[in-house]
C-alpha cells in the first residue's frame, strides 16, 4: 500500500510537473497555422506569444483569431451570451504579440513554429533560437513535409526537438500528429502529447517519416488530381463535386489547394520532387507554378484555382 502511494504521488506529480512546464508557449508564424495554433493554446488557459517578421502581420494575425474566436464562441455559448464573452475576454487576454523572436524565446516553456515551408529559413530560425531559450525548452515545428531530423539539425537540444503537425483550420480539425525521431527523447515525445491534449486534440504518434500520416496519403491524392487537370481529364470544378459528392470530402482537391495555400502546396511539391526526382507525380507542375508566380496563392491572396473576390 505504501508503495502504491509513494507511486501514485510520484505518477501525480510527474505528470503535475510536465503540465506545469508548459505554461508559456511561444508560436512562430503569425499566418494561416501560427494563429489557429496561438488560438488553441490560448483557449485552453496557456500564456501565448504569437511572433512574425512585422507588426502589420502580427496585427492582421490577431484581428484572424478575433474573428475566429467569435465563431467559436457563438457555437460554444449559444445559450449563454455572458459566459461566451467571458471566454471571448480570457482568451484574447492569454494572448501577446511580438516581432522579437529571440526576447520571448528566451522565457518560453515551448516554441511551435509555423513559418513558410523551408528548410534553410526554419533551420536558420532554430539554430539562432537555441542559443537563447533555456535549457527546459521544447522545440516543435509544424512542417506539413518536411523531416523533423532536418529540421533540427542545427540545434543542441536534439532530445527536446519534435513535430506537432496541426491541421486547417486549427479550431476545427480534431487531430494533432505528433512527430518523433531518432534523437527526441520519451520526456519529450511525452510532454509534446500532453500538450496536443491540453488543446482539446486527439493525438496521433508518427516516426519521422515523409508526410507523417495524413499527408503521406493525402499528397499523392491531391498532386494526382492536378495532373487529371493538366491532362484535360476533367474541370477543376467537376473534379471537386466528385470528390465532395462521391467520396464524401468536405472540400474538393482544389477547394483544398485554396485553402491551405498554392503557395505552401508548391513548397510541399518541389520538397518531394527533391527527395524523389523519378517519381512522375512529383514533378513540378506548370499550372501551380504559374499560379504562384502570378500571386495567385488561394484565399489568403483572393485568388487561386477559383476567385474569391467581393
Ligand atoms: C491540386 C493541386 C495540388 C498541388 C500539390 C498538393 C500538395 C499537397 C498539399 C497538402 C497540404 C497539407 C497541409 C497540411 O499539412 C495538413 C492540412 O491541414 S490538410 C487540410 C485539412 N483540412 C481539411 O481537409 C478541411 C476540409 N474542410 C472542412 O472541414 C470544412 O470545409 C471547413 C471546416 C473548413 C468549413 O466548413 P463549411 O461547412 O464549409 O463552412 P462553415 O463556415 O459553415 O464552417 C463549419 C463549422 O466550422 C466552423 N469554422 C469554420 N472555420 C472556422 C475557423 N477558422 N475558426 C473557427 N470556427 C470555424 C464554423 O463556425 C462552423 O461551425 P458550425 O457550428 O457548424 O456553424
Ligand atoms: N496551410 C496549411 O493548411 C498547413 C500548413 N502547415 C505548415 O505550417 C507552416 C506555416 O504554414 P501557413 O501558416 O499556411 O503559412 P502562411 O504563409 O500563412 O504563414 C507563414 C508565416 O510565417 C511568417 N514567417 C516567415 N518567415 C519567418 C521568420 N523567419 N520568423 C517569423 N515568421 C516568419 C510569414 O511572415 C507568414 O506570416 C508551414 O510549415 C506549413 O507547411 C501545416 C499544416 C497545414
Amino acid at each position: 500500500m505504501a508503495f502504491a502511494t509513494s507511486a501514485l504521488v510520484r505518477s501525480l506529480s510527474t505528470s503535475a510537473s510536465r503540465q506545469a512546464a508548459i505554461k508559456h508557449v511561444t508560436v512562430i508564424g503569425g499566418g494561416l497555422m501560427g494563429t489557429g495554433i496561438t488560438q488553441v493554446a490560448a483557449q485552453s488557459g496557456h500564456n501565448v506569444t504569437m511572433c512574425d517578421v512585422s507588426d502589420d502581420i502580427v496585427q492582421k494575425g490577431l484581428a484572424r483569431i478575433q474573428d475566429s474566436l467569435k465563431r467559436v464562441v457563438k457555437k460554444k455559448y449559444k445559450d449563454d451570451p455572458t459566459a461566451g464573452q467571458k471566454f471571448f475576454d480570457s482568451t484574447m487576454e492569454n494572448i501577446r504579440i511580438d516581432t522579437n523572436v529571440e526576447r520571448v524565446a528566451a522565457s518560453t516553456d515551448l516554441v511551435i513554429e509555423a513559418i513558410i515551408e523551408n528548410l534553410d529559413i526554419k533551420q536558420k530560425l532554430f539554430s539562432s533560437l537555441d542559443k537563447v531559450a533555456p535549457q527546459h525548452t521544447i522545440f516543435a515545428s509544424n512542417t506539413s513535409s518536411l523531416p523533423i531530423k532536418d529540421i533540427a539539425s542545427t540545434c543542441e537540444r536534439q532530445d527536446r526537438f519534435g513535430g506537432l503537425h496541426f491541421f486547417n483550420p486549427v479550431p476545427v480539425m480534431k487531430l494533432v500528429e505528433v512527430v518523433r525521431f531518432g534523437a527526441t527523447s520519451n520526456e519529450t515525445f511525452q510532454s509534446l502529447t500532453d500538450f496536443g491534449q491540453a488543446v482539446g486534440k486527439t493525438t496521433v504518434s508518427c516516426k519521422d517519416t515523409p508526410g507523417f500520416i495524413v499527408n503521406r496519403l493525402l499528397v499523392p491524392y491531391m498532386m494526382e488530381a492536378v495532373r487529371m487537370l493538366e491532362r484535360g481529364d476533367a474541370s477543376a470544378k467537376d473534379i471537386d463535386v466528385a470528390m465532395k459528392l462521391g467520396a464524401g470530402y468536405p472540400m474538393g482537391p482544389f477547394e483544398l489547394t485554396d485553402y491551405v495555400g498554392i503557395d505552401t502546396c508548391k513548397f510541399i511539391m518541389d520538397g518531394w520532387h527533391e527527395l524523389d526526382p523519378d517519381q512522375p507525380l512529383f514533378k513540378p507542375s506548370e499550372l501551380v507554378n504559374k499560379l504562384v508566380a502570378e500571386g495567385k496563392l488561394g484565399m489568403k491572396s483572393g485568388e487561386g484555382f477559383y476567385s474569391y473576390k467581393k
